[in-house]
């Protein structure tokens, strides 16, 4: 079970009207929605412990993640973050590798067969400066699975990706069993995926629960400000259709 335990946030001026507490059972994914600057990201690296919390923890398996030294942690939690700094010329088996906790030895069979995985193997040697926008997304979640933990941060994992590289490798990492919260923008992916979503806005929790709970056409027109109509897709899960944006819904109108 990862049990997200009465946290607040404490950067960049955001606080959550109430403080996030959600049980997540083990190999669940949680997934969290909210417009620009609802602070999905800033709840992430929260939870990775790269930014403080002013209250509250995270525990999976019983044991406290936020308390527990950055080592022992890389053993338990990976996120990947958004990528927009220069690698100084590294290649992209190089950044992948990177991912390996620094006290476990790197893995050269693991490392093929996930750059395999990824669709890599054929730019393993070409700096990451000289990739696409998607191929350097698969190289960051590459990086991120090369840590090789029960549990997974992803911070819009969809970005960039083509329809086949997201799916293929949104099914890889369901495959791999993992505890997994992520951020999206698009709900659909979110909702095929995810055992639960957070909709996040102005500082609230909007709703929290199984994609058909949250994905409510109120729900959408409180967090996003559009109309929306939500049917039932073929795979059973809830897919949304935006119409539009509504007009003086959001403050910022
Ligand atoms: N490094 C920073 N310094 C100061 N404020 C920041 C910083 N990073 C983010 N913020 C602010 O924190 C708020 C939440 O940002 P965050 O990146 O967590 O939102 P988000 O929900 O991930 O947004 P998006 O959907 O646009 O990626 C925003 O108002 C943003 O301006």
């Amino acid at each position: 079970m990862l049990l997200i335990d009465h946290l607040q946030l404490a950067s960049h001026g955001l606080r959550l009207a109430k403080p996030l507490e959600l049980r997540l059972p083990e190999g669940q994914w949680l997934g969290l929605l909210g417009p620009n600057g609802c602070g999905k990201t800033t709840l992430l690296k929260t939870l990775a412990g790269l930014l403080p919390a002013s209250q509250g923890g995270l525990w999976f398996a019983d044991q406290s993640l936020l308390t527990m030294t950055p080592r022992e942690r890389a053993h338990q939690l990976a996120i990947m973050v958004q990528h927009n700094a220069p690698c100084g010329g590294l290649t992209v088996e190089q950044v992948v590798a990177l991912g390996k906790a620094p006290d476990r030895v790197l893995d050269r069979t693991w490392l093929d067969q996930l750059l395999r995985l990824c669709g890599l193997s054929e730019l393993r040697r070409a700096p990451l400066e000289r990739l696409s926008g998607g191929q350097v997304q698969r190289t960051m979640l590459a990086q991120a699975l090369f840590q090789d933990t029960p549990v997974m941060l992803l911070d819009e994992p969809a970005n960039h990706l083509d329809i086949f590289h997201l799916h293929h490798l949104l099914s890889l990492l369901r495959q791999r069993s993992l505890t997994v919260i992520a951020s999206f923008h698009d709900m659909n992916v979110a909702a095929q995926y995810c055992d639960q979503l957070l909709l996040l806005a102005d500082g609230e929790q909007v709703a929290c629960g199984a994609p058909e709970q949250v994905l409510t056409p109120a729900h959408l027109q409180q967090a996003y400000g559009v109309d929306a109509h939500v049917t039932t897709g073929i795979h059973g899960r809830p897919q949304v259709t935006v119409l539009g944006a509504c007009d003086n819904r959001r403050n910022w109108i």
